[in-house]
């Protein structure tokens, strides 16, 4: 029953980019297996369902799963594609006449409550910075290095024994940013692009050859590669490490 669902497994633009026409692109547009919208997941437990994220894309993020409505999210950091759609989040609550649980470090609800001043009108936004219980799951977060974007939030959880973490949006961690991926029966990692050549202080994401190396180093039980921008064609085999796969929107894998 612990599973975990890819909503969304693009980077900040998704895929097709509005104004690309590559072949990555252009095969989301006919085809369309690249069709990635803007990264989050849905944790299903006994307890209680909840998303990690919220971008613009949570309205069809929930219609294509039929959802009606989710009463609990986990957020990882104040960027659009990660908090796009709270306000419309917002006005589902207010339409069904439910409050909306959103919880996420301190810091970041202070920017979020910035951009939306209003959610506080039908959103409960609560602190996780002393780690919170989600879906039975012990969940702690910490901050990670986002390179030009400057931090994100990483979370571990842990239940029954098994232990996964969810860090969408890091580069270049540092020794104490990679303490907690330590021991992990399974590690959902962003990376932006397979080898991305763009100079490194511009950049905000890993890319999926240096994602590698440290995976190597961590030897999490699985690992699957998420946020992933037009340049990875998800049906192309890159000869990754054993145990590394792509996620995919509405793959589904077990938490225990
Ligand atoms: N202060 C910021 C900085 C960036 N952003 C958005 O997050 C995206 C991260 O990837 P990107 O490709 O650099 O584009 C960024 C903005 O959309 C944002 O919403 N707020």
């Amino acid at each position: 029953m612990n599973r975990l669902i890819f909503l969304g497994t693009g980077d900040a633009m998704g895929v097709p980019r509005v104004y690309c026409d590559c072949l990555v692109c252009t095969e989301a547009r006919t085809t369309g297996t690249n069709v990635r919208l803007r990264s989050s997941v849905l944790i299903k437990s006994e307890t209680e369902d909840f998303m990690i994220d919220c971008g613009p894309d949570w309205r069809r993020q929930l219609e294509l799963r039929s959802l009606r409505f989710i009463p609990t999210i986990l957020v990882t950091h104040a960027h659009f594609d990660h908090i796009g759609g709270l306000p419309e989040w917002a006005d589902a609550c207010r339409w069904t006449g439910n409050r909306g649980r959103l919880y996420a470090p301190q810091e970041v609800i202070d920017t979020i409550l910035r951009q939306f001043s209003w959610l506080p009108g039908n959103l409960d936004l609560i602190p996780v910075d002393q780690g919170v219980q989600l879906g039975g799951w012990n969940i702690r977060g910490w901050r990670v290095n986002h390179g030009k974007n400057g931090y994100a939030y990483a979370y571990r959880l842990e239940k029954d024994g098994f232990s996964w973490a969810y860090c969408s949006d890091s580069i270049g961690l540092n020794e104490a940013e990679i303490l907690p991926l330590h021991n992990l029966n399974l590690l959902v990692l962003g990376t932006s692009f397979y080898h991305e050549e763009a100079e490194y202080a511009t950049r905000s994401v890993y890319d999926m050859l240096e994602a590698q190396e440290l995976v190597g180093r961590l030897k999490p039980g699985s690992t699957v590669f998420t946020h992933m921008s037009h340049d990875v064609d998800i049906t192309y085999n890159y000869g990754l490490l054993e145990g590394i796969s792509l996620a995919h929107t509405g793959m589904s894998l077990p938490l225990e």
